[in-house]
């Protein structure tokens, strides 16, 4: 490995004087003109990474939700998950390393992790469609080359679908092929059989609209539509033929301002969805007959993927350990739903799919959704080869639930969080199920909740415990948030530090929109006040 090299190429890839960026929530993310450096780097240190975990390691430039002038990157580990929280603070640290000091860090990290340098070393990388993207990725591929990596480019991919290749790719193609019509396919054909099994398959259940934010999700969507069009028409809005990324639309504009993207032509009781921009977060909606617009968030979806496997597992007979995981953002209705109707054990861990995806992997069968609609339902090994199993012995109605798990099995993304596959999932099962838009939605009621951004000096100064729920430090703050909460009737409120934004963030619910305004607007200040608000104080108005 020739790490002088590193040095001579860096001065290519200059870092910008002053700027310290830190591997967040989601990896790296910033105006893209600041990230040329932080790719050539992470492209060293993918190779780093691939050679101690003797695995192929992948890389994403995207920056997901964020604005289109935004990029970012993150490293996807062998199974296909998050980069171990050590690694994490390697990159922060090579990230922000001057380039004098560049060949010092990579060599501390190689020592303190025990690579072998003489390992070789594989990387994938995949882009969304930001018009930044291209160029970064090829300053990742530059830092890849300069270690003497071998890569391959998979070039414009959804953040989930470069998840399922580096699976695929380590698990000797047991999971699929590594290509993007062996996803295509994979997904496909389950969802095929899945809706043949369906004996409601009327128009209602045919046809779906799908706002793609002007983003990857677009694309991919429109390639893979023949693929299971015997049973399902996507309609597409938001292509990016016109609008800008994210802009007005996606997931994260549906689910944060509670309306319809623009550019969607919604007529009511119409089942639409909205993909976020790099398609690894899904949320539903419709409008009632009175022009009202519905949210169905991931905590809905959530409860109706775990109500359906619970009542395959009831059917086949057998006793599987479910386990549900939600973030503290999830809906305080959602929860007890599962809990009291449902009967099937509840976790919250923090907020990062690296968290939710860790936790259940712990159960037979872990279904772990953000509220934001980021999440998937995970099998054990030995789940799937029961299943697989019971398939081919069982007979009856036993052995069409038996089939029907084996699919859904197939359909879920058991790398990531992924809106294509969600999407084929949910329609799969209300096709089955036999049920429309407004009977998902109509298991619980949400309660009224809102979720506000403060800005403070060091939003590092707040440190919170018990899952996010509970604040620490600065003295004070919590006895603040205990007082206020206890003012409102089935109220709750938590901040936290966002890992993605310069912001502190805020989430009240309670009885009434307008007690969970309130709440969540008294909380902001009491913010502002004990962890050094900066610039304007909160105001009411959202
Ligand atoms: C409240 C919220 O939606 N937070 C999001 C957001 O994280 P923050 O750490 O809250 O900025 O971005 C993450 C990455 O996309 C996502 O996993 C998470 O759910
Ligand atoms: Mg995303």
């Amino acid at each position: 490995m020739d790490l002088g090299a590193v040095t001579n190429h860096s001065t290519l890839h200059a870092k910008p004087s002053g700027l310290v960026l830190q591997y967040g929530t989601a990896g790296f993310r910033t105006n893209a003109e600041h990230l040329d450096h932080i790719m050539y780097r992470m492209g060293l240190l993918a190779v780093l990474r691939s050679k101690q975990m003797k695995a192929t390691i992948g890389v994403m430039v995207t920056a997901s939700h964020n604005p289109e002038e935004d990029n970012g990157v993150k490293l996807v580990d062998p199974l296909g998950e998050m980069l171990a929280p050590s690694w994490e603070e390697h990159a922060t640290r090579l990230a922000n390393a001057e380039e004098q000091d560049l060949q010092r860090v990579l060599v501390d990290i190689s020592e303190s992790e025990a690579v072998d340098l003489q390992q070789d070393a594989f990387v994938v990388i995949g882009r969304d469609t930001r018009p930044s993207s291209e160029k970064l990725s090829h300053s990742v591929i530059d830092g890849v080359t300069v270690l003497g990596g071998q890569f391959h480019d998979y070039g414009l991919l959804t953040t989930p679908q470069l998840h399922y290749m580096v699976y695929c790719r380590n698990t000797s193609g047991r999971y699929g092929k590594a290509t993007i019509e062996g996803y295509y396919q994979k997904l496909s054909k389950a969802f095929v059989e899945l809706t043949k099994q369906a004996s409601c398959s009327g128009d209602e259940y045919r046809s779906l609209k799908v706002d793609c934010a002007n983003g990857i999700g677009a694309l991919k969507l429109k390639e893979m539509q023949h693929y299971f069009s015997q049973g399902l028409l996507v309609q597409l809005f938001n292509d990016g033929t016109k609008g800008k990324l994210n802009h007005l639309c996606g997931a994260d504009f549906v689910k944060s301002h509670q309306k319809p993207p623009e550019g969607m032509e919604m007529k009511s009781n119409e089942r639409c969805c909205s993909f976020d921009g790099d398609a690894d977060r899904i949320v539903y909606y419709y409008l009632d007959a009175d022009g009202q617009f519905h949210l169905i968030d991931g905590d809905k979806i959530a409860a109706l993927i775990s109500s359906f496997l619970k009542d395959l597992l009831l059917e086949i007979g057998e006793s599987l350990d479910i386990g549900v995981v939600q973030t503290a953002y999830a809906n305080g209705s959602s929860t007890l739903y599962l809990e009291e109707v449902m009967k099937v054990p509840v976790y919250c861990t923090k907020t990062g799919v690296k968290h939710l995806h860790h936790k259940a992997q712990e159960f037979d069968i872990g279904v772990y959704f953000e509220a934001n609609g980021h999440g998937t339902a995970l099998f054990s090994k030995a789940v799937e080869v029961k299943i697989k199993q019971l398939a081919k012995e069982l007979e009856d109605n036993k052995g069409k639930a038996a089939k029907m798990l084996e699919n859904i099995i197939d359909l879920f993304n058991q790398a990531a969080g992924d809106a294509i596959s969600d999407m084929l999932v949910i329609e799969a099962i209300l096709a089955l199920k036999g049920l429309t838009v407004q009977q998902w939605d109509a298991l619980y009621m949400d309660l009224p909740n809102r979720q506000l951004k403060v800005k403070v000096a060091d939003r590092r100064v707040i440190s919170t415990t018990d899952a996010e729920r509970q604040v620490v430090t600065p003295p004070g703050l919590q006895e603040a948030i205990s007082d206020l909460v206890k003012k409102y009737k089935l109220s709750r409120a938590f901040v936290r530090p966002s890992g993605t934004e310069d912001v502190v963030r805020v989430y009240a619910e309670a009885d009434s929109q307008e007690n969970a305004d309130s709440l969540a607007h008294e909380v902001s200040l009491a913010v502002f006040q004990l962890a050094g608000g900066i610039g304007e104080r909160p105001t009411p108005n959202f």
